[in-house]
């Protein structure tokens, strides 16, 4: 296939041609297709904005990943655009399909070992490249490694990577939950000090159990049970009797992946080493092994979702179970959403869910429990560590719930941000090259701020606006594409390269973040949380009703939210210390919020001075004054929301300071009684 790295392909919807749907995914699907112009065959993937909600900054952040990234085994963009409120993703179609796809159509049982070893070895390759230029993919999964006709492996999916370095906004999501909960490491799923590169190599050791087994680990379970079991029982793995027919090599490597604590695993740098990946093989042997003889990939998926259907349909009910099962997955691969609700309604399913036997591996474990430690330690003592493991589970924070005030990105702030081609960010081609990339930015932040405002005129969604519109005017930061706020660092020319650098990386990350807080928990418990009204939340996909999860008992006591309720001696050492970090996080909570405040009056600061004429205007002033054009009423606009922020979080941080020195107090107070 002609790789069209170096063509310029168009921005326009007319100039191709979308033949077959070859795939679908939580926001998008996938059509073969033709580029006209080039007459080069395509894989364009097509995201309607308007049923993406407030998942656009994912998108758009899949879209500014896949446009620079350029390494053999990462899928890079051709280009994008939108076309009316849909969004394109122009890729190289990669005719093979994803992995799940060819197990799903011919291999239920999972693949032979050296084309495991062949697949992972390239998909680790991937990560080393991300991981190195400091991000994080989130998403690992058979879905998401591709196979071209070459039997090239191309890891693919960017909807939910993090980069590492970043801060404001993006920072603040790495602080969240996203994933697909099969896949996902306990660190992400607890939140409680955050995450790193290291939980792609957990998801990766859980994609190594999926092509062997021809499906993930607790995949017939709901999506709340598998957070509960993958925080609670020992870590999945290769079993010995089940999985004789793989190597101990094998069987080494995905444990070292699958240890709980995140530190013990090895980087991918260092899994790449493993003596696995030596029985990994050339490209071409998966094309004689796996690729050759399987139907086209349009017939092929056509086939997949006729199959699905027929099977679903035999049983309504279980149908309508999959389907909501399938908005819930959905929910949680998309959005970020809150462990409180899911931990709720994971204590609602009954435990005989977990002797399904389904899912032999976790069954045998527990017997087997001694021959497995020799291959992670952590599986061996599971079973003493699992209350404790409850005991964090009830202290997880929401840390999502402080920037509510920040809404979502509008459509219309968007269009224009999406108009990217290879071409755009200089004539080379796109890549890691630090010179480049700080070109890149320098001209696409050019480019989109003028895309974004250019294009907000819809009187409609300014509301939505308060967000994005300061960020891409935020001085002294570099933007990257759309406008999301890229911190020099990424740009320079110092790289992650070895495991000692990553590690440093790894502690400021997790020290950076550690002090997340949860404003949720603050709020829930506050001592006026009875007078609150039975609410129901709409959280991406969910729906939470709120009243039905508080604790019972929760409110007598302001301290009851971290402790339990519980006021005897005993309980008191443990109440001031899982109280401490939460006064901390909240603390930190407080200057983030600070921070963030203290960007927008500058930029309404630095709004008012361009308003011509009249730099002492006062912004009362300023926005009594008809605007003279469609710009100014814009700026306008964009000033009182400005202003509606600033006011809600000063409130906010009100609060907060208020809540701080009642915790203050009460710990001051817990401290002497200990004492
Ligand atoms: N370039 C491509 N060539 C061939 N098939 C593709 C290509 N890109 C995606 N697909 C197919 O489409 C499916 C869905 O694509 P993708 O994963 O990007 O969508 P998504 O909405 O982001 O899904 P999710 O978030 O669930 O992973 C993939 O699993 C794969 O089977």
């Amino acid at each position: 296939m002609e790789s069209g790295s170096e063509k310029k392909f168009p921005l326009n919807a007319k100039d191709y041609k979308l033949y077959e749907e070859i795939g679908d995914g939580v926001s998008a699907t996938v059509h073969r297709a033709l580029c006209i112009p080039l007459n080069i065959v395509v894989a364009i993937k097509v995201l309607d904005l308007e049923k993406c909600n407030n998942d656009l900054d994912g998108i758009r952040r899949e879209v500014q990943t896949m446009s620079l990234i350029n390494h053999p085994n990462v899928l890079q963009a051709h280009c994008s655009f939108t076309a009316g409120h849909q969004l394109w993703v122009v890729m190289p179609y990669m005719a093979g399909g994803s992995c799940l796809h060819i197990i799903k159509s011919s291999y239920q049982d999972g693949f032979e070992e050296p084309v495991i070893a062949t697949l992972l070895r390239e998909t680790l390759k991937a990560l080393v490249y991300l991981h190195a230029h400091g991000h994080i993919h989130r998403d690992v999964k058979a879905g998401n490694i591709l196979l071209d006709s070459n039997g090239a492996v191309k890891l693919a999916d960017f909807g939910v990577s993090a980069c590492m370095f970043d801060t404001g906004d993006r920072q603040r999501s790495r602080n969240t939950f996203v994933g697909t909960p099969c896949w996902m490491a306990p660190e992400v799923m607890q939140q409680l000090h955050g995450y790193d590169f290291k939980a792609d190599v957990w998801s990766f050791g859980i994609t190594a159990l999926e092509l062997a087994h021809g499906h993930a680990p607790f995949s017939k379970y709901p999506p709340m049970k598998v957070l509960l079991m993958t925080l609670q029982n020992a870590p999945p793995g290769l079993d010995y009797e089940r999985d004789k027919r793989f190597s101990k090599a094998f069987k080494e490597m995905v444990g070292t992946c699958l240890v709980k604590d995140p530190k013990k695993r090895p980087t991918s740098e260092k899994l790449l080493k493993h003596p696995f990946f030596k029985h990994a093989r050339p490209a071409d042997y998966l094309v004689k092994t796996i690729l050759n003889g399987l139907p086209p990939l349009g017939d092929r998926y056509r086939q997949i979702k006729s199959k699905e259907a027929d099977l679903l349909m035999q049983n309504k009910s279980e149908y309508e179970a999959h389907l909501s099962q399938q908005e819930y997955i959905r929910g949680i691969s998309a959005w970020n959403f809150n462990l409180e609700d899911l931990k709720t309604q994971a204590a609602l399913i009954s435990d005989d869910d977990s002797s399904h036997a389904e899912e032999p591996d976790f069954h045998r474990k527990q017997c087997e429990r001694q021959d497995e430690s020799a291959l992670s330690p952590e599986r061996a003592s599971s079973s003493a560590t699992a209350p404790s493991q409850d005991d964090e589970l009830n202290d997880i924070p929401d840390l999502d719930r402080s920037f509510a005030s920040f809404p979502i990105k509008p459509l219309q702030a968007l269009k224009g941000c999406f108009d990217i081609n290879e071409d755009d960010d200089n004539t080379t081609t796109p890549d890691w090259n630090d010179a480049n990339l700080i070109n890149t930015g320098q001209q696409l932040l050019t480019k989109a701020s003028i895309g974004s405002l250019a294009h907000t005129t819809n009187e409609d969604d300014t509301a939505a606006q308060n967000t994005s519109i300061p960020r891409h005017v935020i001085p002294e930061q570099k933007k990257y594409l759309s406008g999301s706020i890229i911190p020099e660092s990424t740009f320079s020319p110092k790289r992650i390269t070895s495991d000692a650098d990553r590690e440093i990386q790894q502690r400021r990350y997790q020290t950076e973040r550690s002090y997340s807080g949860s404003l949720y928990r603050t709020k829930r418990d506050s001592a006026d949380e009875t007078t609150e009204v039975p609410h129901v939340e709409h959280k991406g996909r969910f729906k939470v009703t709120s009243a039905d999860l508080s604790p019972k008992g929760s409110t007598n006591s302001t301290l009851t939210p971290f402790g339990g309720g519980s006021s005897s001696p005993s309980s008191l050492n443990a109440t001031s210390a899982s109280i401490l970090p939460s006064i901390q996080s909240i603390l930190q909570q407080n200057a983030m919020q600070r921070e963030e405040i203290l960007r927008l009056i500058k930029y309404v600061e630095q709004t008012s001075a361009k308003q011509p004429g009249s730099p002492e205007t006062s912004m009362d002033e300023l926005l009594q004054t008809p605007p003279a054009t469609s710009r100014e009423r814009e700026l306008q606009s964009q000033v009182m929301l400005l202003q509606q922020s600033f006011s809600s979080l000063t409130e906010e941080l009100k609060k907060q300071k208020q809540r701080n020195g009642q915790l203050e107090n009460q710990l001051n107070a817990l401290t002497q009684r200990n004492d």
